[in-house]
């Protein structure tokens, strides 16, 4: 379990799910010096909507992701969740549980990003355009399910490429932990526009966790 020793302290969790190809299990995490803390919140309904904003500037620009970025200093990281989700969908949360805990690491960066995920069950208002993100509602519920027609399916190609290993965990409403480290993108060909290349995973792992593992620092 030591593997995990720089998320977790110690503590029961859930079984672990790694990566599949075998070569990847022999490399270290990424060293990392300066632990950043963030937020990533998703509006969800009951009859299975979720709303995905596209970003449209800045880290992450061009992908799907739900609402959130950096915790301001003097803010709690619930505060945090809360303003950014204010400040890029328009919507204020009456009811938002703390569902999830990533670490993302990428090759020559120093920083390790502590991503503090939310599900937002309850709000004022309606989700609208901002600056930085356009809400679109989806449908999580399985393609041959007659009720929501006109909604698209979550749009995995166009997310992070780990969304789809923590999705399963987040729509089941389980809380979970885990951490990607990811290879340096290669780089754009010059003069090149568009969708930044993703650097490939490189290592990861995710767990099914009590809320109180995952909140502890
Ligand atoms: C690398 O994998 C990631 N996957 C997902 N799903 N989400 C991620 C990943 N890495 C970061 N994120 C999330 C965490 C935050 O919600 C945002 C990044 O925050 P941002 O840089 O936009 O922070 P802001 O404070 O809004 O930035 P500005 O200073 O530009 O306003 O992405």
């Amino acid at each position: 379990m030591d593997q995990f020793a720089s998320l977790l302290p110690s503590g029961s969790i859930g079984p672990v799910h790694t990566n599949g190809p075998s070569d990847s299990l022999h490399l270290s995490w990424l060293p990392t010096s300066t632990l950043k803390q963030y937020t990533l919140v998703f509006p969800v309904t009951e009859d299975g909507k979720i709303c995905l904003g596209m970003k449209k500037r800045g880290f992450g620009a061009g992908r799907y992701n739900g609402f959130g970025g950096k915790v301001e200093p003097g803010e709690t990281v619930f505060e945090a969740a809360k303003r950014e989700l204010h400040e890029e969908a328009n919507i204020v949360a009456t009811k938002m549980p703390h569902c999830g805990r990533i670490r993302f690491a990428f090759e020559d960066s120093p920083v390790l990003m502590d991503v503090f995920v939310y599900r937002v069950e309850a709000w004022e208002g309606d989700p609208s355009e901002t600056e930085e993100m356009l809400p679109a509602w989806h449908t999580s519920l399985p393609p041959s399910d007659p009720s929501m027609p006109q909604l698209p399916q979550i749009p995995f190609d166009d997310m992070w490429p780990d969304d789809d290993l923590w999705f399963p965990l987040f729509l089941a409403k389980k809380s979970f932990v885990g951490r990607v480290d990811f290879n340096k993108p290669p780089v754009a060909p010059e003069g090149s526009e568009g969708k930044m290349e993703d650097g490939s995973m490189r290592r990861w792992w995710f767990a099914e966790a009590p809320v109180e593992l995952m909140q502890s620092s």
